[in-house]
């Protein structure tokens, strides 16, 4: 072996060895001393197993509930005590290990919290850089969501937070009103074409997620739904080869275990990638270029141009922004929506006292945008189904810094789970009717209802990254409903079967047949 080849071999070896070292030291060696850590900072929880953490027992758990909550639906019982059969293996580590604990996914470790006050003390005096969004979620979510709004930390969320708020200002918001009852008077249409023929019972979850679709496609990218609905399917794609199928997020090389699905869902956010762009490209070329200030034209004038930071969106942020909005700006909305005329099927008292403030604060006038905020008993109906029946069932962060909470510490990497569900369905924080449906509870309270604990009502976040949609839902929530309920009356179906589930966010498994019946 000549001397240069000797050079290349040792070379290669070196190369290969501190492969080797990195991979050791980031799957196994660092997240034993963020172990040992947490232990010494006196965090319990179920013991991990290298390589998969808890995720066996997560996947066991999940399994023998799923099977006994079949029997509970064909017995046609809905229970609103939602958490157990949702996360059974949070609830069964809560019992043996309180509302605080340490499990983890893989190699990384999940700090669980369903414990408000504990929240408010570790996010008092956080400053925005101490924590960002977990990096194992940013890299599997890639294809939904890129490095956008949901995921951007530091600076970028800032520039990216600056450059969308003023999309949702009252002003577009208003302009916004008149285009849902457009898209909705279409569906009602629609379903009175259905009823005509026969065909009384809908299924309104499908329903109202298009309809809720092509809200967003018009309302923030001057688009019809045709024109976005190729996004839509193929985004709906991405969400079940993300969620729906046996993976295995957390654990090192976990995308080889699943090689089908990873290419499944990198396919589909690539080809999802490019007909954004040529939504973006025929935006560009159209000669009114930013006719409302709507979400596009506010993404594209940062694109073009230099904002006052300095700073200015690359296509790719405005991609991903754009994949972002398309998915998170309809899916919770329509749950919102879907989940309310569950519970109005289930409560007629409560669609009769919602026709009732529909007739005396709208009457036969058209929809105003400055009538919605008359519909207070509407607000209280939307609060309650949002605290029952969270549509995003939880919020995560990852610790950037070390951060100290009651002089315990919670070393930087740590990543942060917050059962949203189990907090809304606390006892202890909303009493013994916790599982009722009672939306009065918001009359004296309209923003905690009555929760013990502020931090106990999350359902737009908290803080500084607290949802910026969260006025257009409450416009389209308000829109939608008061036409639907002004035109129909709400029965369940027999074909019903109540099953809650977690597919990124908490909707109904089997879709939501209703009996539909004009007035
Ligand atoms: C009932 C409807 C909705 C619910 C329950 C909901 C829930 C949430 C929650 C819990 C967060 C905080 C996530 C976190 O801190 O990690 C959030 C953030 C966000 N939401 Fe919503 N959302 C809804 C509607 C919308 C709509 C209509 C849009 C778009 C038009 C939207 C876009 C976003 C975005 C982009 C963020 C990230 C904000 C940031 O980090 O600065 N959401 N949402």
């Amino acid at each position: 072996m000549g001397l240069v080849q000797l050079l290349s071999f040792v070379t290669l070896i070196l190369f290969l060895a501190y492969l080797f070292f990195r991979v050791i030291f980031s799957c196994w060696i660092l997240p034993a001393i963020t172990y040992q850590k947490l232990r010494r900072s006196g965090f319990k929880g179920p013991t991990p197993k290298f390589p998969l953490g808890n995720i066996s027992e997560m996947k066991k758990k999940k399994n023998k509930d799923s099977s006994s909550s079949a029997v509970e639906s064909t017995n046609t019982i809905i229970s609103h005590d939602i958490h157990s059969a949702a996360f059974p293996y949070f609830a069964q580590w809560q019992q043996s290990h309180g509302k605080v604990f340490i499990y983890w996914l893989g190699t990384e470790p999940f700090l669980y919290i369903a414990e408000p006050e504990f929240l408010k003390r570790m996010s008092t005096g956080i400053v925005g850089k101490s924590w960002g969004k977990p990096n194992v979620f940013k890299y599997d979510r890639k294809p939904m969501f890129g490095k956008g709004l949901l995921m951007a930390e530091g600076e970028d969320w800032v520039h990216h937070r600056h450059v969308i708020t003023p999309a949702f200002s009252p002003a577009n918001l208003k302009a916004m009103a008149s285009l849902m009852v457009e898209s909705t008077s279409k569906m009602l249409q629609r379903w009175s074409g259905l009823i005509d023929s026969g065909k009384p019972e809908i299924d309104v979850e499908r329903e109202i997620t298009s309809t809720a679709g092509e809200i967003i496609a018009k309302t923030s990218f001057g688009l019809s739904y045709d024109d976005g609905s190729q996004v839509f399917d193929k985004l709906r794609a991405v969400q079940v080869a993300l969620f729906k199928t046996n993976r295995y997020v957390g654990v090192p090389f976990s995308k080889f275990l699943n090689p089908k699905q990873t290419l499944k869902a990198k396919k589909l956010g690539d080809e999802i990638d490019s007909l954004l762009l040529s939504i973006i490209d025929a935006r560009k070329k159209c000669g009114n270029r930013y006719p409302s200030k709507d979400l596009l034209g506010l993404l594209l004038a940062d694109n073009e141009i230099e904002g006052a930071r300095g700073k200015r969106l690359t296509t790719r942020e405005l991609v991903d922004e754009c994949k972002t909005f398309f998915f998170g700006g309809h899916e919770t909305t329509a749950l919102a929506l879907t989940w309310t005329l569950l519970l109005l099927a289930m409560n007629q008292e409560w669609q009769n006292q919602l026709r009732e403030e529909i007739r005396e604060v709208i009457g036969d006038k058209e929809i105003d945008f400055q009538m919605l905020a008359g519909l207070k008993k509407m607000g209280w109906v939307m609060s309650e189904v949002l605290r029952l029946y969270s549509p995003a069932p939880n919020v995560q962060r990852q610790v950037r810094e070390d951060i100290r909470v009651d002089g315990l510490t919670i070393p930087k990497g740590t990543n942060v789970w917050i059962d949203v569900v189990s907090m809304h369905h606390d006892r202890a924080l909303w009493g013994d009717d916790v599982h009722e449906f009672k939306p009065e509870r918001f009359r004296d309270d309209q923003l905690y209802g009555g929760c013990k604990q502020k931090m106990g009502f999350l359902p737009f976040g908290f803080g500084g990254r607290m949802c910026v949609g969260r006025n257009l839902t409450t416009v389209e929530y308000k829109v939608v409903l008061t036409l639907i309920l002004s035109r129909f009356s709400l029965q369940l179906s027999p074909a019903y079967c109540h099953s809650p589930s977690i597919l990124l966010s908490l909707r109904p498994t089997h879709g939501l047949p209703l009996i539909v019946k004009p007035l």
